[in-house]
């Protein structure tokens, strides 16, 4: 139950000190006055009784004197009542505050640590699972949490200080009181781990459920969803979900409400047990008056205190469960980047793969194998291959968001492991068939590519030209501060080729590199773009290292070096001319591809 509460605890704390020292004080005085109340109210009951007694004297007056006694009581219980709801106040507003804090303060960490990831973990679903569920519910649960907690220890203090009035009646009544109140604490609390166990257990479930949600009513895929008339399919799937997991609620809470019931209804007998036995006294004279509406009092806020406590037990495991997500994604491991170097061994070497295999973590095919290749400054590489063959995957290793399983790649002459990564990515342009369309300005979008001219507009239209952008761009209603996409006000959606001028523009940004690599760059573009495209890829890239990636062989052919890949390996390489001549996959694939044209 409290396996987190200390470090939520502890976050809370690191968030805002005079705020949680704030929330403790509140909660210890909330906690001890009810107590002090209930005492008054015993001294008031009992000076009235002895005021009752002095005023029926014959020639007693009624004056403020003689009532003062009681009246100064009455005063005071006042004051404790104004105290206790002040406590209460402050609680409250203190949690709202913190609430905010905190919430900011765990999506930051949670960014954070997003950053510092490999590609591989986020396409571990788990792990995803874990970050998208750390990162729903992280302004709530951290408080949520704390102030059960803090709900716990008012009623715990309530329930100690109504023991130390209680004690003076007899020890054996909190004997009595804490025994039958105990069962109902224990079940409390096992149910309460059984169900966190059962939603640990089943979360693969509840996130396609999620998933589903998601597919139904999302403007990126209702389109599809709609057309295909899959609503009927997806829902069915939906609820047959839920009914699973209903059943499984059902049992559980079930059966924990009856085990409340009836271990409650020990507690609830052993409190009217005790209630009957200070009745019993007061008749026989052992207690006054006044005491025995102490003894009441105290019972009855005592049973609220216990089933208020009952109900934040309840409550934690949730929080609990939330909270052991986050650490878990918290805690992942991150592989050091050890690389320093910032120039390698031999300068103007280029890239060079020796015997590179590699297999996607969980995998059980081999995705590249035994890869050697070299590239030049100055050189083109052009990589074609049937779908699934590798060839996004070679890129991948090249900029690192992957490492190889066995053998090495070179950019000149040393280990890209050995690279410092900034400097690595700095020289590196890329853009992939899955390109991200930010929601943001199209100027942004630009910049995307190189963060230190993020908000540079002449670079923005240099980009924009080069990557044909700039004549639609110009059309747009505020030009390159035009909102892009959907999500946000006035925001205008590009079509499949626009975007991809976009992004490849966005390569062009990059003027640092000396890399560039286009995966599919114009598979969504027309024929007079792509051939624009290409003529002024190749007058700007003489000085660079290019990697193209395309199905059609008309862009492929004028590249100095074509590597053909197949299920992983290098199956021919060579440029257009050796390979026709060869008379293998390549040149059968291209006369095919240039029939189609006949
Ligand atoms: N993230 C991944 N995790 C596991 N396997 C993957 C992952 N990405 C790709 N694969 C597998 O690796 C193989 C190579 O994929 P890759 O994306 O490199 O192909 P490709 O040649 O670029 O294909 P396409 O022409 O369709 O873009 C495929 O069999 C694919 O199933």
């Amino acid at each position: 139950m409290f396996r987190y509460s200390r470090r939520a605890l502890a976050l809370v704390w690191q968030t805002s000190r005079a705020l949680t020292l704030g929330l403790a004080a509140c909660t210890l005085v909330a906690g001890v006055l009810p107590a002090v109340a209930a005492w008054i109210g015993q001294l008031i009951v009992d000076a009235v009784v002895d005021a009752m007694a002095y005023h029926q004297q014959p020639g007693a007056e009624l004056t403020l004197a003689s009532t003062w006694p009681v009246l100064r009581y009455v005063l005071a219980e006042a004051g404790v009542i104004a105290a206790i709801a002040l406590a209460q106040r402050g609680l409250s507003a203190q949690q709202s505050l913190l609430r905010a804090l905190l919430g900011q303060k765990v999506n930051v960490m949670i960014l954070e640590k997003a950053g510092s990831l490999s590609l591989g973990q986020f396409e571990d679903s788990e792990f995803y699972d874990k970050l998208t569920r750390a990162r729903r519910e992280a302004s709530t649960r951290p408080l949520g949490l704390v102030n059960k907690t803090f709900s716990l220890a008012q009623n715990a203090i309530s329930l100690v200080s109504f023991g130390v009035l209680l004690v003076q009646f007899s020890p054996w009544a909190i004997l009595i009181l804490a025994i039958g109140a105990l069962p109902v604490f224990v079940s409390e609390a096992k149910f309460s781990g059984d169900a966190f166990r059962l939603f640990r257990w089943r979360s693969p479930q509840t996130r396609m459920q999620m998933y589903l949600e998601t597919v139904l009513a999302r403007e990126d895929s209702i389109k599809e969803v709609k057309l295909f008339g899959l609503e009927g399919l997806l829902l069915e799937r939906y609820r047959r979900i839920f009914q699973t997991l209903y059943g499984e609620d059902r049992r559980l809470t079930i059966r924990r409400e009856t085990w409340g019931f009836l271990l409650g209804m020990l507690g609830t007998l052993a409190f009217y047990g005790a209630y009957a036995w200070v009745v019993v006294e007061t008749i026989a004279g052992a207690l006054t008056l006044g005491e025995m509406t102490m003894y009441l009092m105290v019972f009855k806020q005592g049973q609220s205190a216990l089933s208020a406590s009952l109900t934040s037990i309840s409550g934690m495991y949730e929080d609990n469960l939330y909270l052991s997500n986050l650490y878990e994604y918290l805690e992942q491991p991150v592989a050091k980047d050890a690389g320093k170097l910032t120039q390698g061994t031999h300068p103007g070497d280029g890239i060079r793969f020796e015997g590179v295999s590699f297999r996607y973590p969980g995998a059980e095919t081999i995705a590249l194998e035994d890869i050697s290749l070299h590239l030049a400054p100055g050189k083109s590489l052009a990589l074609v291959g049937a779908n699934g063959s590798g060839k996004t995957t070679l890129i991948k290793l090249m900029t690192r968001l992957y490492e190889p399983s066995a053998g090495r790649i070179l950019l000149d002459g040393s280990d890209l492991r050995e690279w410092d990564i900034g400097v690595l990515r700095r020289r590196i342009g890329v853009i992939f068939q899955d390109f991200v369309r930010y929601q943001l300005k199209v100027g942004e979008n630009l910049g995307a590519g190189d963060v230190a001219a993020f908000d540079d507009e002449s670079r923005w239209q240099d980009a924009a030209r080069r990557g044909l952008a700039d004549d639609f761009i110009s059309d747009m209603p505020a030009g390159y501060h035009t909102q892009l996409g959907r999500w946000f006000k006035g925001g205008q959606e590009l079509s499949g080729g626009q975007w991809q001028k976009i992004a490849l523009a966005r390569a062009y940004m990059r003027q640092s590199a000396d890399i560039l690599v286009l995966d599919e760059p114009t598979a969504a573009m027309d024929a007079a773009a792509e051939a624009a495209v290409f003529a002024d890829f190749r007058q700007h890239s003489h000085d660079k290292m290019t990697i193209l990636i395309s199905h059609r062989f008309s862009t492929v052919r004028a590249a100095d070096h074509i590597l053909v890949i197949d299920g992983g390996r290098i199956l021919e390489q060579g440029d257009h001319a050796s390979l026709m001549a060869a008379n293998g996959r390549y040149a059968r694939l291209f006369r095919l591809q240039a029939k189609g044209y006949e």
